[in-house]
């Protein structure tokens, strides 16, 4: 298992409306190169702020947070996110454009000639397996949530980070769509040596898609580790947590008979 922290946080803190909400409490977490991270908590408990202070979407009132090494306050916020894709819960995809021109974007933005452009958008409809013939002249409206979460994904590689934060990118999708693409972004993230941070509200999918889970409540870090060294926890909220999965685990391994037994 690689060890060396992509990205850091330090005692890091954020509060709004002068104070009165406090976001993110005294949060420490490492995420190692390569590893798929899950942060799984409540509504409201600080999932997508501190998702947000590591490409400076939202600026940390107290602590550190470094990014390649990096400490962020030294990085000029545009340079920071094009080495970050971020793929937005509800694919936040530019409704006036196509497929092609969303995921073309970061690349012309760059200055890439049109010709590499199109090239490059080819290369990431296969990686995200979208047909490029129906596909690539699509406006977003065209597409299903699904195909819409794929174009996202497409469109936060398309400068090739290292570095993806995804919030909820499946939440809103239906069980089957919402357990291929989870399969075919974890396959992405090992294929392309990323390193992932992604917000689930599902305790089953942190369990069967990261590496290592964190878990927030209120603001703060409650605890992290793998699915097997959560499990050992005595915390009554991580608990919690893991019962809905253990219990549908156990009730799923009762009621279907294994493929292949009589
Ligand atoms: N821009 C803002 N102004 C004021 N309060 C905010 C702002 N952004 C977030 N908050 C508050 O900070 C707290 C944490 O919000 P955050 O969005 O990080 O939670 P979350 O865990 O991602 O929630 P959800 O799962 O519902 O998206 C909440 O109480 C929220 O209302």
């Amino acid at each position: 298992m690689p060890t060396t922290p992509l990205i850091a946080y330090a005692h890091v803190g954020k509060t709004f409306d002068a104070g009165r909400v406090v976001a993110v409490d005294d949060v420490s977490l490492e995420v190692a190169e390569g590893e798929l991270l899950a942060i799984v908590g409540g509504s409201g408990s600080g999932k997508t702020t501190l998702l947000r202070l590591a490409n400076r979407l939202i600026e940390a009132d107290s602590g550190t947070i470094t990014v390649e090494g990096e400490d962020v306050r030294n990085v000029d916020p545009i340079l920071l996110r094009r080495r970050i894709g971020y793929v937005f819960q509800s694919g936040g995809l530019f409704p006036h454009l196509s497929v092609a021109g969303n995921i073309g974007i970061t690349p012309k933005l760059l200055g890439t000639r049109p010709a590499e452009i199109s090239v490059r958008v080819d290369e990431l409809l296969d990686l995200v397996r979208l047909d490029r013939t129906p596909y690539r002249d699509r406006l977003p409206h065209e597409l299903s949530g699904g195909q819409r979460q794929r174009v996202g994904v497409a469109r936060a590689l398309a400068a090739r980070p290292r570095i993806m934060l995804m919030d909820e990118p499946f939440g809103a999708l239906d069980p089957l769509t919402r357990d291929a693409l989870g399969d075919d972004f974890r396959e992405l993230h090992k294929k392309l040596g990323l390193t992932t941070v992604m917000i689930t509200h599902d305790m089953t999918e942190a369990i069967l898609l990261a590496d290592r889970i964190a878990i927030m409540c209120d603001g703060r870090l409650l605890a992290q580790g793998t699915p097997a060294e959560l499990s050992k926890s005595d915390d009554a909220y991580v608990g919690e947590l893991l019962r809905t999965p253990r219990r549908q685990a156990e009730r799923l391994s009762a009621l279907l008979p294994r493929e292949g037994a009589a």
